[in-house]
C-alpha cells in the first residue's frame, strides 16, 4: 500500500483537536486549537477545516466535545443534549454528505452503548478517532486503486484536477490528489494541472501548496483555461473529488466541476471522480436531490480589502454543482473502480443514513 503524505489537517492531542487553518494557507502554516462543539461548528462554517471527509471527521470530534459539555449521569438527558449538538453541527454546511454520515455514526455509537454516560463519552472519542484513522486508510486505498486506471494512458501522465481533494480535505493523502500522489510515487506523473477554483481558490492556494510540499510538479491555471489546455492536447485525464454522489452516479463537487466535465467530454479526455464510499448517498436517486450550498457574495466581489466589482449589483454564489453521471468515466473508491451506473455494486460499509 502507498505511503502516507506528511500533511494531517486534523490532529488529536491529549484532549483537544488541532486544525490546520486552511484559510491562512499558503501564506501561513498555522493551527487552531478546538475543544468545544460550538467552536468546531464555527471552524467548519468558516472553512478553517474543509473538504468533505475532513468536515466529517471534524464534526465527529465536535460531537465528542459536545458530550463533555453536559454534566449529567442521566442517559436520556445526555442523549438529548447530543442530538442538539448534532443539529448544530449539521447546520454548518449542507452539501458534503460525509458530515451527516459521520454525525450519524457518532449518534449510533452513543445509542448502542448500554453503559454509563462516562462510558458513552469514551466510546464517542474512540469512534471519532476511528473515523479519522479509517479515512486515512481509505484514501491510501483510493490512491492504490487509482493506479489501476493508469496502464491505459501514456507512460508519463498529465492530470488536471479541480479544487482541493488532497490531504487537507481528508484525514491525509487525499482522494483525487491521492491518485495524483500514487501516480507520482510510481513514476507515472509528468505534471498536475490545478484549476485555481474561483471563488475561494482552493486549487491555487491548497492543491498547489500540497504539491509544492512534496515536489510534485504543478501548474496552476485559471478555471477558464482548462478547455484551451485540452484543445492543445496537454491533459491526459481529469481526476476530481466529490462532496456527495447520488445513487445514479450524479456527483456534487466544487463549483466549476461540471464545466470541466463538459469540456473533457468535448475533447475525449477521461473524467474520473475519486471518493470514499461514505460520500455516496444511496438515499438520493439523482443529483437534482442534492442540496447545494450558497455562500456569501463577498467571496466573489472581494479579495482582501479590494472590491472587484461596482456597487449596486447582484451576485449568485453556489459553492457546488452537479456533474451528470453520463459525463463521468468511472468512480474510484476504496473498494474498487465503478461505472457511475454500477454504484450499487460497491457495497456501502453501513447504510447508517437510513438508521437515523
Ligand atoms: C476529498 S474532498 C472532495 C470535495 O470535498 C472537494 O473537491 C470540494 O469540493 C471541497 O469543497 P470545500 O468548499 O472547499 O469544502
Amino acid at each position: 500500500m502507498s505511503q502516507n503524505s506528511p500533511v494531517y489537517p486534523i490532529i488529536w492531542q491529549k484532549d483537544s483537536v488541532l486544525l490546520i487553518d486552511q484559510t491562512r494557507l499558503p501564506n501561513e502554516y498555522s493551527f487552531v486549537e478546538i475543544n468545544r462543539s460550538e467552536d468546531m461548528a464555527q471552524a467548519i462554517k468558516t472553512m478553517i477545516v474543509r473538504g468533505a471527509p475532513a468536515i466529517g471527521i471534524a464534526a465527529a470530534y465536535g460531537i465528542y466535545f459536545g458530550a463533555r459539555e453536559i454534566e449529567t449521569n442521566e442517559r436520556q438527558e445526555f442523549l438529548q443534549h447530543l442530538e442538539s449538538v448534532a443539529s448544530l453541527l449539521r447546520s454548518t454546511r449542507p452539501t458534503a454528505v460525509n458530515l451527516f454520515w459521520a454525525i450519524s455514526r457518532m449518534l449510533k455509537a452513543a445509542y448502542e452503548t448500554m453503559g454509563t454516560v462516562e462510558e458513552i463519552r469514551e466510546t464517542l472519542l474512540q469512534t471519532a478517532q476511528a473515523i479519522n484513522n479509517e479515512d486515512l486508510q481509505t484514501c491510501l486505498a483510493i490512491g492504490d486503486n487509482g493506479l489501476k486506471i493508469l496502464p491505459a494512458y501514456p507512460e508519463k501522465l498529465t492530470i488536471l484536477t479541480h479544487c482541493n481533494a488532497g490531504a487537507l480535505a481528508t484525514a491525509g493523502y487525499g482522494t483525487a490528489l491521492g491518485v495524483v500522489r500514487s501516480a507520482w510515487k510510481e513514476g507515472r506523473l509528468a505534471r498536475v494541472y490545478a484549476d485555481e477554483t474561483r471563488p475561494r481558490l482552493q486549487g491555487a492556494k491548497l492543491t498547489a501548496w500540497e504539491c509544492a510540499q512534496e515536489g510534485i510538479p504543478v501548474t496552476v491555471i485559471t478555471d477558464s483555461m482548462a478547455a484551451h489546455c485540452m484543445q492543445q492536447n496537454m491533459i491526459d485525464l481529469v481526476v476530481v473529488g466529490a462532496d456527495r454522489i447520488a445513487a445514479n452516479g450524479d456527483t456534487a463537487n466544487k463549483i466549476g466541476t461540471y464545466n470541466l466535465a463538459l469540456v473533457a467530454r468535448a475533447h475525449n479526455v477521461p473524467f474520473y471522480v475519486a471518493a470514499p464510499i461514505s460520500t455516496i448517498d444511496f438515499s438520493l436517486i439523482a443529483g437534482s436531490q442534492i442540496p447545494i450550498e450558497e455562500r456569501h457574495p463577498a467571496e466573489i466581489y472581494q479579495v482582501g480589502d479590494n472590491l472587484l466589482t461596482p456597487g449596486g449589483i447582484e451576485y449568485y454564489n453556489p459553492a457546488f454543482d452537479i456533474t451528470p453521471a453520463e459525463l463521468i468515466t468511472a468512480i474510484i473508491t476504496e473498494n474498487g473502480i465503478f461505472a457511475p451506473n454500477e454504484l450499487a455494486l460497491c457495497q456501502p460499509r453501513e447504510n447508517i443514513m437510513e438508521v437515523f
